[in-house]
């Protein structure tokens, strides 16, 4: 990882930069594979599925043998493991279901809000070097308390065509079973556009590399609603003397070997905790199947010794990590000013690996820097919300001259007419 010490503010910006791909070269790749599925429907999702994934596919859609095959290939400690994750996200997904009250704005006026599920849509569900089926339940699950009629999953397949039991397994725990064998761009396209195969969907969900994220946001700019732009994972750690680098060290490489554009972040005010982190990271490394990759995600990473809290926490709140860990004395002021994150982890007990597994909370978030302006994915995010009124005799003879004055400074008379018409009639 890159060391920063003190840097001044106006090098913030440098510093702070995710390794991303240009946004315009993926977009053409995008528009293009999009093009193609419009025009050729399965026949083009073939060919991509081929070309990027390697493999001759002879089916799209998952197999009902396929699914109930799964179930024998996934060892009972891994069931076991899955129901209690399961349990949890379950349970805070439903802590999030709160009906609003019906409010009275003037006398006659009656306004309220009801949540409706979103009918139709799509899970991505991530699989080009890891297979992700944790994901399975952080989208799933919430699609189903929230009661969306037609949820389709779709998943890269290996070079054998196959789709990993676990993921299968999963699916059909939660009652997920029109499952398709598509990855990265091909995929996104099909549940945007539709094709003989795959049904076109109203909402796209679910994290992926920059291929799927940007494929989320050309489907989005042509009429397809998204979750977020939820790509390669990231982690902001700030630590002090209370730290255990040990700890830090692996916080930091559970996002970076996620992908070689992965990056994590550690700031500190405590200068002799980047030596001890530093050590820890060589060692660590060393056992770690894909170290590789977490290697190449360190090589993008940066450690930044600040010289307070404060600027820690402006830091924060500039990069908007996806996930936060505060390993800091000093937990509340953290908790109170942080404005900007994904998912915040506190204190030395809460790995970043417990919100991505099973502690309940949701680890579809936003990445690059989108946590600005989105949070993470919930049961909100199936639902829609449609507001309903009903305006007594009284009450439009109370809000109606309001309404007239408007319409008529606004230049809209039909607009004016469509109250004065029924005030005239109460003879008001
Ligand atoms: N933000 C979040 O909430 C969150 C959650 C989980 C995972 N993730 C991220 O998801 C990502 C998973 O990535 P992955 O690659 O393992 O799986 P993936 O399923 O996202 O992508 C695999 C697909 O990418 C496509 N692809 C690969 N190279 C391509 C190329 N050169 N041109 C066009 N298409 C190409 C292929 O079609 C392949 O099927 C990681 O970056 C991880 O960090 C993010
Ligand atoms: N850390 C990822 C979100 O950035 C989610 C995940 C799934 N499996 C392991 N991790
Ligand atoms: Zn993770």
């Amino acid at each position: 990882m890159k060391i920063f010490k003190y840097p001044d503010k106006n090098l913030w910006p440098e510093i702070l930069k995710r390794p991303s791909k240009d946004f315009s070269e993926l977009e053409s790749i995008v528009q293009e594979v999009f093009e193609q599925i419009k025009n050729e429907g399965d026949k083009a999702l073939l060919n991509f599925t081929k070309k990027f994934d390697g493999v001759n596919l002879q089916e799209i859609e998952v197999s009902k043998e396929e699914i109930e095959n799964a179930e024998r290939l996934v060892s009972e400690q891994l069931k076991a493991a899955i129901q209690l994750a399961k349990n949890n996200i379950r349970k805070f997904h439903s802590s999030q279901a709160i009906k609003e009250e019906e409010i009275e704005t003037i006398e006659g006026v009656r306004c309220w809000r009801k949540a409706v599920p979103i009918d139709k849509v799509g899970l991505y569900i991530p699989g080009g070097t890891a297979p992700l089926f944790s994901t399975v339940l952080m989208l799933g699950i919430p699609a189903k308390i929230a009661g969306c009629k037609e949820i389709i999953l779709c998943t890269p397949p290996n070079v054998n065509g196959e789709i990993h039991p676990a993921i299968l397994y999963t699916a059909s725990l939660i009652g997920i079973n029109k499952i398709y064998k598509l990855g990265g761009t091909q995929a996104i396209g099909a549940m945007h556009l539709g094709t003989e195969c795959v049904p076109k969907v109203y909402k796209i969900f679910g994290p992926g590399n920059q291929y799927v994220t940007a494929a989320k946001q050309v489907a989005n700019k042509f009429g397809t609603a998204i979750d977020m732009p939820a790509g390669p994972s990231e982690v902001l750690i700030v630590a002090d003397q209370t730290a255990n680098p040990a700890y830090v060290a692996a916080d930091l490489l559970s996002q970076a070997e996620h992908g070689a554009d992965s990056q994590v972040l550690l700031i500190t005010y405590h200068e002799k905790l980047i030596e001890e982190v530093e050590k820890e990271l060589s060692k660590q490394l060393e056992v770690l199947p894909r170290r590789d990759i977490a290697n190449e995600a360190l090589e993008n990473s940066r450690t930044i010794l600040v010289k307070d809290q404060e600027e820690a926490l402006e830091i924060i709140n500039e990069y908007a990590p996806e996930h936060l860990i505060v390993s800091n004395e000093d937990e509340n002021f953290f908790v109170e000013h942080v404005k900007n994150a994904g998912s915040v982890f506190l204190g030395n007990y809460t790995p970043e690996s417990a919100g991505d597994y099973a502690s309940g909370t949701n680890h579809t978030l936003p990445t690059n820097g989108f946590a600005k302006a989105y949070s993470g994915v919930s049961l909100d995010s199936f639902l829609k919300k449609i507001t309903f009124q009903r305006i007594s005799e009284q009450g439009i003879s109370k809000l109606g001259p309001a309404i007239e004055v408007m319409a008529e400074a606004e230049e809209l008379m039909a607009h004016k007419n469509a109250v004065s018409i029924r005030l005239k009639d109460l003879n008001f």
